[in-house]
């Protein structure tokens, strides 16, 4: 009996494992079995609860490809409110382990000891040259556009735990997501592929975003992403201010800036249903 619970955060959706006190499947064969759109229960990723030694609690992200990454802002929100809910801690705040470190999680709890909102501490960005595979003598990769599905794009590299390529586009448009979109996440310039992030500046404190993610392709958010999008967009001088609204196709989410350089990640976080894997799923050949 393996049970489940779906959550979603701003449509960035997760089929969430309680792995504390039990041994799971392979976690990279889990993830495709049960994201599968057609022949699991569909999910951008998984998480999985596990003990930690340096923080309250550890999770585990894999994306819907079966490929492992080292943080997801919206799988953390969930994963605060599964753990907060579930009682796999009592604490309003917490920390959570992850490969990016530990993070501390901040719960909105209702009277009814429902998680109503959370603040993710997502740590500091770093803006990152990507790796052109030749340059010319003298010439620096600033110089150089990145050549993607035919176009010359200026992008901005970001790791925020992930990697992020934020890319400023006057108006979204979903068939540039489509197109742009996987060929910039497998290009050679990033050996270990890439979340690629379309921003429009839509005022001084405010952004719409689309995301193509790295071994999800297009979701409706992305919490890593969007603090991708409002570090470069700020560095750029694109927005002001001390916190950024980002419009997912999802919904709406917050990036505050710190003075350490930090940002932090609000939103809200909804349990879609809880359940149990038929025991025949993971026997059944790898299915898209
Ligand atoms: N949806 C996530 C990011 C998940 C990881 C990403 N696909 C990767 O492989 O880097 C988020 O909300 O941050």
């Amino acid at each position: 009996m393996l049970e489940f619970t779906k959550m979603q955060g701003a449509g960035n959706d997760f089929i969430v494992f309680d792995g504390m006190a039990r041994t799971l499947p392979e976690y990279g064969l889990l993830a495709r079995a049960v994201c599968s759109r057609r022949f699991g229960i569909g999910a951008d990723g998984i998480l999985v609860a596990r003990a930690s030694d340096d923080a309250d609690l550890a999770m585990v992200y894999y994306n819907a490809d079966g490929s492992r990454a080292a943080m997801c802002g919206n799988g953390m929100r969930c994963f605060a409110k599964f753990a907060r809910e579930n009682g796999l801690t009592a604490k309003n705040v917490f920390t959570v382990e992850t490969p990016d470190g530990v993070k501390k999680v901040r719960t909105a709890v209702s009277g009814e000891g429902v998680v109503t909102r959370v603040t993710v501490d997502m740590g500091r960005p770093v803006f990152l040259p990507y790796e052109l595979p030749v340059l010319l003598p003298g010439e620096r990769i600033a110089d150089r556009p990145l050549e993607a599905a035919g176009r010359r794009l200026r992008v901005t590299c970001v790791r925020v735990g992930v990697p992020h390529t934020v890319i400023f586009v006057p108006a979204l448009s979903r068939a540039e997501v489509e197109t742009v979109g996987p060929a910039v996440e497998r290009h050679p310039a990033f050996p270990s592929g890439t979340n690629v992030d379309f921003v429009e500046v839509t005022g001084r404190d405010r952004l719409k975003i689309a995301t193509w993610e790295r071994g999800a392709g297009h979701t409706l958010a992305c919490g890593t992403g969007c603090c991708a999008a409002a570090v470069a967009a700020r560095t750029g001088g694109r927005v002001i201010g001390d916190r950024v609204r980002l419009d997912t196709e999802g919904g709406p989410l917050q990036v505050g800036f710190l003075p350490d350089g930090s940002v932090r990640l609000t939103g809200g976080a909804e349990t879609i249903c809880t359940g149990v894997l038929s025991p025949g799923l993971l026997c059944r050949r790898p299915r898209p």
